[in-house]
């Protein structure tokens, strides 16, 4: 591990009942910067993921911390302190506010009688106000949209405050506005706080637009790993979703625009309106 790694997985062999979804698989994480993970449906991105943050272990390799050479090591409670992940799919409890929702971030700052927990009340109002849920703060959760409930899960992970972020789409179910919105509070978490993040999505500007690294899957394999100009090229993309992609690099910006044209489009006429 080197000592800009905030968290990294090597040489990662994961599996389902014995059937190998993720092969030999490297990743690094590191403070301050956004890595993206793209690729198509099925392709190992939560797994991954989730193998980061010690949810699904590993027929092979490692994950570990800076201090830390096997992070299965460490107590719940003390990983909890230094990664959290916001999955894709949680079950919403019934009958509990949002705020009670948001401090369960707090579990790992906790004794068992809620103790002791001084930097509580101030993380999660912060944590409610970046997201946008402080105005439902009372509301059950069980009555609230998709993408109200998903700005919700991930102020509960913010209310953890951890050094690093792993985040499974997190723009699922939200509008435009608040992809937008996410998107921008992420990129401040890493410039502003150091915050180190880990990423799936798979909107492909989205994913330029916001990280510093791209790490490209595809069967399991990562295929491809660097800045978003090294990664997002018409030939990986293309190759990787079986569609033709084409990539325009914006000269003034340098940022990526990814453009999907099909399989099929010579038979289409499209007419602008
Ligand atoms: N609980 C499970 N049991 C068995 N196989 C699973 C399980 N979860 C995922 N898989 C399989 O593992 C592979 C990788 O799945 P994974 O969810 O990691 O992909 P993904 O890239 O995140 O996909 P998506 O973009 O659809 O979310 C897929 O073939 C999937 O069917």
């Amino acid at each position: 591990m080197t000592p800009s790694d905030a968290l990294r997985g090597d040489d990662l062999t994961l599996a389902y009942h014995g059937t190998v979804v993720v092969t030999s698989a490297d990743l690094r994480l590191q403070p301050g910067q956004v890595t993206a993970l793209i690729g198509p449906n099925g392709s190992g991105k939560s797994t991954l993921l989730r193998a980061l943050a010690r949810l699904h272990s590993p027929e092979s390799g490692t994950v570990s911390l800076p201090d830390v050479p096997d992070a299965h090591a460490l107590s719940a409670k003390d990983f909890a302190r230094r990664v959290t992940l916001l999955s894709q799919s949680r079950p919403t409890p019934s009958g509990v506010s949002v705020r009670d929702v948001v401090g369960y971030g707090r579990h790992p700052y906790r004794g068992r009688w809620r103790q002791n927990d001084a930097d509580g009340p101030r993380a999660i109002a912060w944590a409610m106000e970046v997201t946008g849920v402080q105005s439902m703060a009372e509301r059950g959760v069980d009555e609230l949209s998709g993408g109200e409930l998903q700005r919700v899960w991930l102020a509960t992970c913010l209310a953890q405050d951890t050094r690093v972020l792993l985040l499974d789409e997190p723009t699922t179910y939200l509008d435009l506005r608040y992809q937008v919105e996410i998107l921008d509070l992420v990129r401040d978490l890493a410039d502003d706080h150091g915050v180190a993040v880990g990423v799936v999505l798979h909107d492909l500007d989205q994913a330029a637009a916001v990280a510093d690294h791209v790490v490209l899957l595809r069967r399991g394999e990562v295929v491809g790993s660097g800045r978003p100009h090294e990664v997002l090229t018409a030939d990986a993309l293309t190759e990787t979703y079986g569609i033709r992609i084409d990539v325009q690099r914006d000269e003034t910006t340098g940022r990526v625009h990814t453009r999907p044209v099909g399989k099929h489009t010579h038979r289409f006429h499209l007419t602008t309106v």
